[in-house]
């Protein structure tokens, strides 16, 4: 654990003078309201009052078999002693705490997330009362097995089959070739005793597409894999090596009837089909999982921007004025421009991923009750907010551990420990790049339903055919999240162009879906970020009623930050569009570069009001006291290389060299 200084440097104690907001107030605020701060407290205080979840070496020092152990080791603690202390695994995850305890990736979270999430989202009633109750209690452990060596992005390509045996009643799974080896599955190689496995359906001869299978993988006393299946680890990764990925496959490995998943489409015992209500329901642990990439994906940028900025404040680098002492690295311009538009868009993702939130919820009630229509909203919206949220989070993560120069590349940082485990993301619960066209698809439908005269769901509404006219003042927050707007709507038109140009010249709607899909991605893009900054502005106006006007005034600017930045980075658009004009541009480049100033001069306090503890943060360079210097050294102090003076290495290798005769 970090060492105990009582009070914070020089820099960091000036840094925190200048605070003009109540702190405590935007902790509530990022939490979700006091209590929420108060229960997370109550969270963190256990937590770090239980030793055995620290480690006392990183788990860099250790092979790769020891660090698995030792993650399995915390992982269980940390599920005993929350159990203990009557909280919730969804407690520490919703918080962020629990999750940061597990350095090197948490062999039980493909279990706490995707596997209960399918119980509890695809069982019926008697698949529900069987399984749940063994999986909260940890009586079965499992995984979500899905990827496959040859697919991963397109699910309706799986190769895994389950073919149903009307004579025993019975389904008989097989990976008929290499490729339908599952793959990367988190939990599979070594931890899950289960597995919810997606296969292909097929009833008499026919094939029904993707659906979802219990099956158990290994025997619940001796942890033996069963007879029919292989299962094994996939070996290291970029990152989170403890997590277990693994491969599976299977030999004719028979399960009951019982064991396909059966709330939304069901199988009779004589082998007849029911169709579920809406195709896409069984990819429905898919879409919850998205929801909760986005606030995973804000938690750890919060990490690394905190890292980053404490560290730009206790970093004195150069001259600014020949002669005079170095400057905190934070003064510098180019530093807050590096690292204040992320901390801005951490606020956004925070407010968005509420937005989400509620509307996943709204859509769940509405499923229960059999009404459809908001699916395509959801999965389009929670697509695009995924991998916004991911792209932007490995991104800002990145350039904070640039920010941090040389310092930013020792692990002791732990800069690339957030990077290694949020990059995972980009990839994992669908690709950005499909989610995004996944997105693009929405948007063009949305945009000829509307030239067709038909009323558009509300996050698309802005672009209807002829939307009404903006009255806000170009240069108000509204009136250039309005040109945003307007800029989204002349690309999705645009695209729409193109595509239907290609069609009329002969090629096939899809060689013209292809031929146009990077414009695509980049209308995608563009409406999700326009719906974040319209999300901001709103939770930023709703607040202004009832907080502090110092709090009220940092969210402000931090939104204004968001949306100038925006519209830079959307420049072409938005001329090529006639939405603003150089003139405008110039201005908002100035304001800009005058907003980073402002905000700089809070930036140590509006990261202290994250309030994520040392323990949590893991970083030599980001803990509260600024101690950067001394902590650098004590972690070197620890690797295993400086046991001894002379190394092994030095008799085995380098002197034999010296002595040679070259
Ligand atoms: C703690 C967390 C740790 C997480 C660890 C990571 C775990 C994992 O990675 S698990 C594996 C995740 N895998 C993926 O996400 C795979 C990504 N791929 C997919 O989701 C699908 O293949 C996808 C959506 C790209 C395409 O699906 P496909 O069935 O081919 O549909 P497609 O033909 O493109 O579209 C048909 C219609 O279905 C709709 N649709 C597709 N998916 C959905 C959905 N989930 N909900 C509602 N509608 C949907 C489309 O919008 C389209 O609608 P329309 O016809 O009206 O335009
Ligand atoms: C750390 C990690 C953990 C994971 N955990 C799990 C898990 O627990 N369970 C599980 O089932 N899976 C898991 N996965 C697998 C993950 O879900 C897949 O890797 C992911 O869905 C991407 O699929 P793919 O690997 O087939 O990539 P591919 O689809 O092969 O992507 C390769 C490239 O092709 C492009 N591409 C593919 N299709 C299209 C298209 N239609 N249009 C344009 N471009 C396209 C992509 O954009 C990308 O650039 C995990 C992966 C990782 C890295």
């Amino acid at each position: 654990m970090s060492v105990v200084v009582p009070e914070c440097c020089d820099d960091l104690k000036r840094e925190r003078g200048r605070c003009l907001f109540n702190k405590e107030e935007l902790t509530n605020i990022l939490d979700g309201g006091p209590k929420l701060t108060e229960k997370r407290r109550r969270i963190e205080k256990m937590l770090i009052n239980t030793p055995e979840l620290f480690d006392d070496v990183s788990p860099d020092y250790l092979s790769h078999e020891d660090r698995y152990s030792n993650e399995l080791r915390k992982a269980t603690q940390l599920m005993t002693t929350l159990e203990k202390n009557g909280f919730t695994y969804n407690d520490a995850v919703t918080t962020g705490t629990g999750l940061w305890l597990l350095m090197d990736g948490n062999p039980l979270s493909l279990h706490i997330s995707m596997f209960l999430d399918t119980i509890k989202g695809q069982s019926n009633p008697q698949q529900l009362q069987e399984w749940l109750p063994l999986a909260e209690k940890f009586k079965i452990i499992g995984t979500y097995a899905q990827t496959e060596l040859g697919h991963g992005t397109f699910v309706r390509g799986l190769e895994t089959t389950a073919t149903y045996d009307s004579t025993t009643k019975e389904f008989v799974l097989h990976s008929p070739t290499i490729t339908a080896t599952k793959w990367w599955p988190g939990a599979l190689g070594k931890t899950s005793n289960h597995a919810v496995v997606m296969a292909q359906l097929y009833l008499g001869g026919k094939c029904y597409g993707p659906h979802i299978f219990m099956v158990q993988l290994r025997d619940l006393e001796t942890h033996r894999t069963l007879p029919g299946i292989v299962v094994g680890e996939i070996g290291p990764r970029l990152g989170m090596n403890s997590n277990d990925n693994g491969f599976l496959q299977f030999n004719h490995h028979r399960i009951p009837l019982t064991n396909m998943f059966m709330k939304h489409s069901q199988v009779t015992e004589d082998g007849k089909y029911v169709k579920p209500l809406h195709s896409k329901l069984s990819y429905g642990t898919m879409v919850q999982t998205r929801v909760g990439i986005v606030y995973h994906a804000s938690r750890e940028l919060s990490r690394a921007l905190i890292i980053a900025i404490r560290y730009s404040a206790v970093r004195h680098q150069s001259e600014m004025v020949p002669g005079d002492p170095e400057p905190q690295i934070l003064d510098y311009q180019t530093q807050q421009y590096k690292l204040l538009p992320h901390l801005a868009s951490f606020f956004a993702l925070r407010f968005s991923a509420r937005a989400l939130l509620e509307v996943f919820i709204g859509t769940s009630a509405g499923l229960g009750s059999g009404k459809m229509n908001m699916l395509p909203e959801l999965h389009a919206l929670s697509s695009g907010l995924k991998a916004v949220a991911t792209n932007d989070a490995v991104k800002g993560t990145d350039i904070c551990r640039l920010a941090c120069g040389g310092h930013g590349y020792l692990s002791s940082s732990n800069l690339p420990r957030i990077y290694t485990a949020i990059a995972a993301g980009i990839t994992y619960e669908g690709e950005n790049t499909v989610l995004f066209l996944q997105v693009a698809r929405y948007l063009i439908k949305s945009f000829r339903a509307s030239s067709q005269g038909q009323t558009l769901p509300f996050s698309v509404s802005y672009l209807r055919v002829q939307p009404p006219s903006s009255h806000a003042p170009l240069m108000s927050d509204r009136g250039l999240v309005d040109a945003l707007g307007a800029g989204v709507r002349w690309m999705v038109g645009e695209a729409e162009r193109r595509l239907q140009q290609l069609v009329d010249s002969g090629h096939s709607p899809h060689a013209a879906w292809n031929a146009c899909s990077v414009h695509l991605v980049q209308c995608a893009d563009a409406h999700t970020r326009y719906y974040i900054c319209e999300q901001f502005v709103d939770a930023v106006s709703k607040l202004g009623e009832t907080v502090s006007s110092g709090v009220h005034e940092v969210l402000r600017q931090l939104c204004r930050l968001y949306i100038l930045h925006r519209v830079i980075q959307t420049a072409g658009i938005l001329l090529r569009c006639g939405a603003v004009d150089g003139k405008a541009l110039t201005s908002i480049e100035e304001e800009e570069c005058h907003l980073l100033a402002t905000l700089r001069i809070q930036a140590v306090s509006i990261v202290d009001a994250i309030d994520i503890k040392d323990v949590f943060l893991k970083s030599t360079l980001g803990a509260w006291d600024g101690n950067v210097y001394q902590r650098i050294y004590e972690e070197a102090q620890k690797s295993p290389l400086n046991k001894s003076d002379v190394t092994q290495g030095y008799y085995q290798y380098l002197r034999p060299l010296m002595k040679a005769n070259l």
